[in-house]
């Protein structure tokens, strides 16, 4: 196995601070707007844009929740293990609202679809964007794309993209995974 650093700890810092700005662009004072990080790995992504956005650019009106896909997958019978599903914790309406799902990978976009089925049972949003790290150019099995961009990478298939958080693995990161 080898890896490749494609994003170091200034690099990771710079593009969050890039992405809590383009979301000021387009939500203002977030009144209309509500953060949703998917589980399990696009939390730790969510918790950060989040904390920027309170602290750094003193935004009062930030609501953050986690949701999680595991019943919603299209494969989710096809494993040979059962499956354990992560929390869900979303404690306000999405009804009428633009929601912003994070996550810090977009590969085949399955997850994403995943989301929106499961979005539902909360209500009906006036709509949804997206928001991830990275996105794996030329990769996806459906059409979905992000709103906003941390870095697009071009990934062959046998490589995989590792997002690293301090808080989880002990550094910010991101590798390029050769197996
Ligand atoms: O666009 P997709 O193909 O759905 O891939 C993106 C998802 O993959 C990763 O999750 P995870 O490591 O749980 O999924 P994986 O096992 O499929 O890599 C990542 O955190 C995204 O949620
Ligand atoms: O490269 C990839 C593909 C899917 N999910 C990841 O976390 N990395």
């Amino acid at each position: 196995m080898s890896q490749k650093v494609l994003l170091n700890e200034k690099e990771v810092n710079i593009i969050l601070h890039r992405l809590a700005c383009q979301l000021i662009e387009k939500h203002n004072d977030f009144s209309n707007t509500v953060l949703i990080g998917l589980q399990p790995r696009g939390i730790f992504l969510a918790n950060r844009i989040a904390k920027i956005l309170r602290e750094d650019y003193k935004v009062k009106n930030i609501q953050l929740g986690l949701l999680d896909i595991t019943f919603f997958r299209d494969d989710f019978r096809r494993g040979e293990k059962p499956l354990e599903a992560n929390t869900t914790v979303i404690n306000f309406l999405v009804e009428d609202k633009t929601v912003v799902f994070i996550d810090d990978v977009l590969y085949t976009g399955r997850s994403i679809r995943a989301a929106l089925t499961a979005i539902q049972s909360f209500g009906r949003p006036n709509e949804i964007q997206l928001l991830t790290l990275i996105d794996r150019r030329f990769s996806r099995h459906l059409p979905i794309q992000p709103d906003y961009r941390g870095r697009q990478v071009d990934v062959i298939n046998n490589e995989k993209v590792k997002v690293n958080w301090k808080e989880n693995d002990g550094e910010d990161s991101v590798y390029l995974i050769n197996k």
